[in-house]
């Protein structure tokens, strides 16, 4: 891998302290960052270098999922750490920097590639792209890219403005915009399981499957970013890119031997073959829920209008469940629903993809005991795929019981999103990246629903903490003839169309 420069806009902040450092250091540890690498920090507040590289030293003990107890390995990594002091609108805080940046490069013989990772607020984004262009800190004679946090805008046009702010500093292919989702393992997964699997590649198609159900639980709160979140809500922190992002992933159709080209292209057509909704239309596909007061894990908790910095009226929504459709050869006809909320049942994200029922002219048409065919992908907190089958149960006059082939990933050997992003940013590998082209299409699907939002033309409906968001959330389903799998029963059981427990909970 070519050597490095990494700097970091933002690195005395959370997200530098819980996923950046852990992440360069479990890449690290697995030999996996460049040979010949420097990291400079920047912040405003003053800290020397070996103060910043004691900072890093505690992020890693708090929050990687390797122990950082080696004295040899921490400080062969903290080595490469420097710290500059940088407000984002002093330019000669950008001509210092280059300075630093020059000085480590002729000490480390590193070639001038440069990867600035915008660990800030998006507020600054545009006026850290600019200024790195004119301080000619992007101008050296190596590669230069451009790491970039969400929020990517806030509406379609704002997403546009930034997006051509950012073009007069950075080309298309030099920009990274993260969307951890597509870090996380499971979801890289989906791509070579479609391509290298013929059995899935077959059944990949609306002549097999029935629906396909999207799921984002979180049973945190707002937490302490009322500030940020009651201004977007779950639409735009959630929907708006993770969830698109994993329809995409799940819905394209790859050729063998793939590259990162016809992913991204593939995953366009997806978001461009989606049918459009229009304003009015959003009421019968939308759902928007906020919670109320409830119980998390036995704790009792409260409703997002009493958490700290809500105000008493706040209609914001935590909680967003939608029907869309994808009209193209392979999916016309087959719905797919997500939903994603705050303070829910547990802690999950998952795909279900629903077969069609498997005997419909056969004379066990009628048989209740039956279950339908599922495809279970686990994205987190647990990694895993089940496919769920019917056969006889000889103990019960031969009724359909259904049986699950599982195959779960063990929790430590699984690296975290942010160490599968930043180490192929590193190599310039944009394949898990989301595209401006994609970006763009997501806003622009989305925009109907901001404006329904806005204009309230769609109810807020309350769900208690703890519960699987509204029963509206329900009925999205109950009208197709469907329900949303794996929702745990108040007593944590699964059971067939006859009441009888097939399966507990998949949590539990
Ligand atoms: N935290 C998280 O879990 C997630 C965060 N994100 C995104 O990552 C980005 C960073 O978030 P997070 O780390 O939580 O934010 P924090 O508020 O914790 O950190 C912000 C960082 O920006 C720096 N900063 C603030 N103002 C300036 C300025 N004028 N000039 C230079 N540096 C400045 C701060 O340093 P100092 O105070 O020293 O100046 C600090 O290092 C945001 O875009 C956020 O949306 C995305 C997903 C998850
Ligand atoms: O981007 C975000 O994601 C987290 C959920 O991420 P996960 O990896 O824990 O599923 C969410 O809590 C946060 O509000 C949002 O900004």
């Amino acid at each position: 891998m070519e050597a490095t420069t990494f700097v970091l806009f933002g690195a005395t902040g959370d997200l530098a302290k819980r996923k950046i450092y852990p992440a360069l250091y479990n890449l690290f540890v697995d030999q996996k960052l460049p040979q010949s690498f420097s990291v400079i920090g920047l912040g405003r507040r003053e800290l020397s270098d070996e103060t910043f590289q004691a900072n890093v030293e505690q992020s890693l003990r708090m929050f990687s999922r390797r122990e950082a107890n080696d004295p040899a390995i921490l400080k062969n990594f903290l080595q490469a750490f420097r710290y500059s002091v940088l407000d984002v609108g002093r330019k000669e805080d950008y001509q210092k920097l280059l300075q630093l940046i020059e000085q480590r490069e002729e000490e480390l013989r590193l070639s001038p590639n440069r990867m600035f990772y915008l660990s800030v607020g998006p507020e600054f984004f545009e006026t850290i792209a600019a200024n790195i262009q004119e301080s000619g800190l992007g101008s050296a004679n190596g590669w230069k890219r451009l790491v970039i946090e969400k929020p990517f805008g806030h509406d379609l046009q704002s997403a546009r403005d930034l997006n051509q702010k950012l073009s007069k500093a950075f080309a298309e292919h030099e920009i990274f915009r993260i969307d951890h989702y597509l870090g996380k393992p499971m979801v890289q997964k989906l791509e070579v399981l479609q391509q290298s699997n013929p059995v899935l590649q077959a059944l990949w198609t609306n002549r097999y499957i029935a629906n396909v159900q999207i799921t984002a639980n979180e049973t945190v709160g707002v937490e302490e970013r009322a500030g940020y979140y009651d201004h977007v809500g779950a639409v735009r922190d959630m929907f708006q890119n993770h969830m698109l992002q994993l329809l995409m992933m799940l819905a394209i159709h790859l050729p063998n031997n793939s590259t990162s080209e016809n992913v991204r292209l593939n995953k366009k057509m997806v978001m461009e073959s989606l049918e459009p909704l229009q304003k009015e239309d959003v009421i019968s596909h939308i759902v928007r829920g906020q919670y109320g007061a409830g119980t998390i894990q036995g704790k009792p908790v409260v409703g997002y209008t009493s958490e700290p910095s809500i105000a008493e009226t706040s209609r914001n929504d935590t909680f967003i469940a939608a029907k869309l459709r994808i009209d193209d050869y392979f999916w016309r006809g087959v719905p797919f629903y997500i939903r994603t909320g705050k303070r829910m049942n547990e802690k999950s994200t998952r795909i279900v993809i629903e077969f069609k029922e498997p005997f419909k002219q056969s004379s066990w048409a009628n048989d209740d005991s039956k279950m339908p065919n599922l495809l279970v992908f686990e994205i987190s907190p647990n990694e895993g795929i089940t496919l769920q089958l019917n056969t006889r149960d000889p103990q019960h006059r031969g009724e359909f019981k259904p049986i699950q082939i599982d195959f779960h990933a063990s929790g430590d050997d699984v690296p975290e999103a942010y160490e599968n992003l930043i180490h192929d940013a590193l190599h310039g590998d944009p394949t898990f990246f989301a595209h401006w082209d994609e970006v763009e299409l997501s806003w622009k699907w989305v925009q109907p629903i901001l404006e329904a939002f806005e204009e309230n033309l769609v109810p807020l409906h309350l769900y208690a903490a703890g519960t699987y968001g509204p029963a509206e959330s329900d009925a999205l389903l109950a009208k197709d003839g469907y329900h949303w799998w794996f929702d745990a029963k108040p007593e944590q059981e699964i059971k067939n169309k006859k009441g009888e427990l097939y399966a507990y909970h998949p949590n539990n």
